[in-house]
């Protein structure tokens, strides 16, 4: 069991059994029953896809993430931080969501959410596609309150329904603003870029709260401003960071379902969420990898990467609260 007095267990010693021996688990880091079934930051899994509007096959994002995580090393020099060493992070596996019915998988990762936040963890969850968002919004929310979002993507997915459905991958933003998950003070759509149903797209997704930074926003002003102006925006709110990553240009991010051209390259997105490493994290999500569209497994590593990132993050608050 870890406790606060105990050494966190860390990945598996590369040096002493090959990286791509055994079965994958996150960053080769201990599953949750290794660790007692308890941990900080627990890296979860959500192999759930029926809410696509085009390509399927984001329910194999969490394990190809898992895979390409293999090369990822235990000290991380743009932090400065062993972000496994600082806290407990372990592979929680994956949460079993019913394909074929929707509302039942929502509630199903609602529940197992509420399960794991309640043990005292954070989440670092990997899809799956967006749909995904909302119950984990909602679970976070009975923690948290509302809480801050930050939204990585392509797209606003805060449109209405897709064939009537309510829960699909380009409508977990506009649910939770009308469920009251999220502080409407603070929320922002970051690589925001393509063709859009009509402009009132972009009033209604104004009118809901929602400030956009462009991908060409992004390319204009560089980096740190971005950075800068995010952190200004969220403050010391309890914040969600939610990375679609298609918020990558297909050249960085090839394997995924909705894919459009003029997007993030794989640095802008790992240096604008390293300027974002004071804001207080309390769970992060990456989605949308599709991996029969990649290759070379190039969107998987950027996956890993922006997961490792984000779990950085986390962990260096843990250790600093707990002083
Ligand atoms: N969340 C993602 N990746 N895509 C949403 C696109 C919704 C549409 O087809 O209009
Ligand atoms: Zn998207
Ligand atoms: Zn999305």
């Amino acid at each position: 069991m870890n406790t606060p007095s105990s050494e966190p267990r860390g990945p598996v010693d590369s040096s002493r059994i090959p990286r791509y021996a055994g079965p994958a688990t996150f960053a080769r880091l201990p599953r949750l029953d290794e660790v007692g079934g308890r941990t900080d930051v627990a890296v979860v899994g959500v192999p759930f896809d029926t809410g696509v509007s085009y390509r399927p096959g984001a329910r194999f994002g969490g394990n190809a993430i898992r895979e390409a995580s293999r090369l990822l090393r235990p000290y991380n020099p743009a932090q400065d931080a062993s972000p496994f060493a600082l806290a407990q992070v372990a592979d929680a596996g994956d949460i079993a969501a019913n394909p074929f019915n929707i509302n039942e998988a929502v509630e199903t990762i609602e529940a197992a959410a509420d399960d794991l936040l309640g043990s005292g963890a954070r989440m670092m969850t990997l899809g799956g596609d967006h749909t995904i968002a909302l119950p984990l919004l909602r679970s976070v929310a009975k923690k948290h309150g509302p809480v801050a979002l930050l939204h990585f993507d392509a797209h606003l997915d805060t449109w209405d329904t897709y064939f009537g459905a309510e829960y699909t991958h380009g409508t977990p933003f506009r649910r939770a603003v009308e469920e009251g998950v999220l502080d409407t003070e603070a929320l922002s759509h970051v690589g925001t870029r393509g063709p859009l149903y009509g402009k009132q797209d972009l009033r209604d997704d104004e009118k809901m709260g929602f400030g956009i930074v462009t991908s060409a926003d992004v390319m204009r002003r560089g980096v740190d401003e971005v950075a800068d102006q995010l952190r200004q925006r969220i403050g010391d709110r309890p914040l969600y960071i939610s990375i679609d990553i298609d918020v990558l240009d297909p050249a960085h991010a090839p394997g995924t379902g909705t894919p459009e051209a003029g997007g993030l390259t794989s640095r802008e997105l790992l240096e604008i969420i390293r300027g974002l490493s004071s804001c207080h994290l309390v769970s992060a999500d990456v989605v949308e990898v599709a991996p029969a569209y990649d290759h070379a497994e190039i969107t998987s590593v950027a996956a890993s990467h922006t997961a490792y990132e984000l779990t950085t993050i986390m962990s260096r608050q843990i250790a600093a609260a707990r002083g």
